[in-house]
């Protein structure tokens, strides 16, 4: 463990002008570099706004005894924060305009834009880490092909490029199967295996207890915005919590690391 790389006391998020309910309330936890963790809760029970928190793209609301901190600092800077942590989220594909080449998608990153990068210039260095992060996610075929052209997992596949090509030592994922084929999600879990295998540490949000890597022990459950439950993940996905959580009967099994969730 490397220490904390969030660390929130009593947090609260806002989002939009006209809204009566926080997305996030009252929110104490603490991410630790080094640990991987699952994050799971119902739709709407404030998720993605938790990673574009751990992102530092939202703020949390200004209250005494309330705290944000991302490695340690309540300021932030967002570029340097670039490079330590890469976030994937599915809107991000709408960003880019479809006629983007791959590649440009990919070297974007490095400017912190949503592609429009043609005529940008970019070192030796940083295109070499483009390739090397597109070879990583094996689609370096088709880094020539127009974004829009691709298909949802391989959209999928540069985005993830995109975030590895700073080499950040923490990935945060929203929901990276999603829409995904059983083969393309069964190959994207192999590459994200073998980047937890590096020492990465992996903060993904899923709507499936069944997609949650054997190594990544840590589960975090939200309801409304607030922590339900948090800790070792066969503690926390149990039959009882999850009919609570979900508000339905569920049968859980376990084989191997792996858990399996079934109505
Ligand atoms: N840009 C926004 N403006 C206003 N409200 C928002 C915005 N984004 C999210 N919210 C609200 O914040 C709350 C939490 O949303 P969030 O997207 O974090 O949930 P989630 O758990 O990721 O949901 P899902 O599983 O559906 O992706 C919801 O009530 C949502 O309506």
């Amino acid at each position: 463990m490397s220490g904390p790389f969030l660390e929130l006391s009593q947090a609260t998020v806002w989002r939009g002008a006209d809204v009566s309910i926080p997305a996030l309330r009252d929110l104490s936890l603490v991410l630790d570099e080094g640990e991987s963790v699952a994050i799971l809760g119902p739709n709407g029970s404030g998720k993605s706004t938790l990673l574009q928190l751990i992102a530092g793209s939202l703020r949390i609301e200004n209250r005494e005894g309330s705290v944000c901190r991302l490695f340690g600092e309540e300021l932030w800077d967002i570029d340097e924060l670039r490079h330590r942590i890469g976030l994937v989220m599915p809107e991000e594909v709408a960003r880019f305009y479809p006629d983007e080449l791959a590649f440009d998608v990919v070297l974007s990153v490095f400017r912190g834009a949503y592609g429009v990068v043609r005529g940008m210039r970019f070192s030796k260095a940083e295109r070499e880490a483009a390739s090397r992060a597109v070879d990583r996610m094996g689609v370096e075929s088709l880094i020539d092909r127009g974004f829009g052209e691709l298909s949802s997992g391989e959209r999928r596949r540069f985005l993830i490029a995109r975030a590895l090509a700073q080499d950040p030592k923490i990935l945060v994922l929203d929901e990276p199967t999603t829409a995904l084929d059983f083969a393309s999600a069964a190959g994207l879990q192999k590459e994200l295996r073998g980047l937890l295998s590096e020492g990465r540490t992996l903060v993904w949000v899923t709507h499936h207890p069944g997609e949650i890597l054997p190594e990544i022990d840590r589960v975090i459950l939200l309801r409304d915005g607030r922590l339900f439950a948090d800790g070792a993940k066969r503690k926390i996905l149990t039959p009882a919590r999850l009919r609570n959580l979900f508000g339905l009967p569920l049968k859980v099994s376990w084989s191997r690391g792996w858990c399996e969730v079934r109505a």
